[in-house]
């Protein structure tokens, strides 16, 4: 298994206060890396700790198999792009003269790249616009297409759909996925829309006060998040005895409703219920979303 980034143990402290906490984490080469916290765990920090915009208090991470304190790890820096928090662009110029600055930057000459990736992130009919005047959505495209220049192998985006519309918000999902599958880009994205992460993730890292809570895998997530469905009747024992009898997976809610899991045949337990004279009053099924997921891990109050 080959690493793109491994972090271990890093720590970042602001004064007396640790944004992050011994926290580890393992970016596979070719994953979409799904990195979800709530507001202030520490999710930026990370990110521009790995970008080597700051200096971690304690701890280490490798990039691309380099140490972050081997000066070599410029040469992943290289191979890497990012886009964090707002991106900063040059509210005076056009998209395409933000881009050419960014090749600059970078040492790049072919100015074929911008017009292509002005395409990729649906900005092309931009032409001379001024940046200043461009929509919040247009602005984070833009930002993803600095972040691309030099056709990077890793790619780190915190909160790219922030503030997209929706049709923007699949178009930047199309991008990151052609990214991925077509040109082996790995991506490791933060976001708090879990809808939007859930349909793109390959493996998920949840954090939380700067600490670790846990990285699982979109498959082993799915295993997690089992179907269920959620039974009201008129006399519970009944439904109790016979889900017994059908050796069922369930958990009794408070008011009485009982959830069931795992694959369970409904219309014949329906049947039966009914047989015995128990109504059933209300019946919901529901897939445990990542959602619910992450707030069985991290609770639900915010702390922001
Ligand atoms: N330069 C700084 N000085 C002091 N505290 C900071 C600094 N930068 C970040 N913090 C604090 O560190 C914590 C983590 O912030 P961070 O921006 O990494 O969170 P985040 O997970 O990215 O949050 P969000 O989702 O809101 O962007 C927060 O409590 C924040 O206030």
């Amino acid at each position: 298994m080959e690493m793109m980034l491994t972090v271990r143990d890093l720590t970042k402290r602001y004064g007396s206060f640790k944004a992050l906490d011994h926290f580890s984490m393992n970016v596979e080469k070719g994953a979409i890396y799904g990195f979800v916290g709530r507001n202030g765990a520490g999710k930026t920090t990370l990110i521009r700790t790995i970008c080597g915009l700051q200096q971690p208090s304690y701890g280490e991470y490798t990039l691309m198999g380099y140490k972050h304190s081997d000066p070599q790890i410029v040469k992943s820096r290289r191979r890497m792009g990012a886009m964090i928090e707002t991106p900063s662009l040059y509210g005076q110029l056009s998209a395409q003269e933000n881009l050419k600055v960014q090749m600059r930057t970078l040492g790049l000459q072919d100015t074929r790249e911008i017009d292509e990736l002005l395409k990729e992130v649906g900005l092309s009919h931009t032409g001379r616009k001024k940046v200043k005047d461009f929509s919040l959505g247009m602005r984070q495209r833009l930002g993803i297409a600095l972040a691309l220049a030099g056709s990077p192998d890793f790619l780190v985006l915190d909160e790219p759909v922030n503030g997209l519309d929706p049709q923007g918000m699949i178009e930047v999902r199309e991008l990151i996925l052609k990214l991925n599958r077509q040109n082996q880009v790995t991506i490791l994205i933060s976001s708090h829309n879990l809808d939007e992460l859930a349909r793109l993730a390959t493996v998920y890292g949840f954090i939380d006060h700067g600490q670790r809570v846990k990285e699982i895998s979109a498959e082993e997530l799915e295993n997690a998040c089992r179907k269920c469905v959620e039974l009201t009747v008129e006399g519970n024992e009944i439904l109790i005895e016979t889900l017994e009898a059908y050796g069922a997976d369930y958990r009794i809610k408070a008011g009485g409703t009982v959830e069931i899991y795992g694959e369970t045949a409904l219309s014949e337990l329906i049947l039966k219920l009914a047989q015995k004279g128990c109504t059933v009053t209300s019946m919901k099924e529901h897939d445990e979303s990542l959602e619910s997921y992450y707030l069985s891990l991290i609770g639900g109050e915010d702390h922001a």
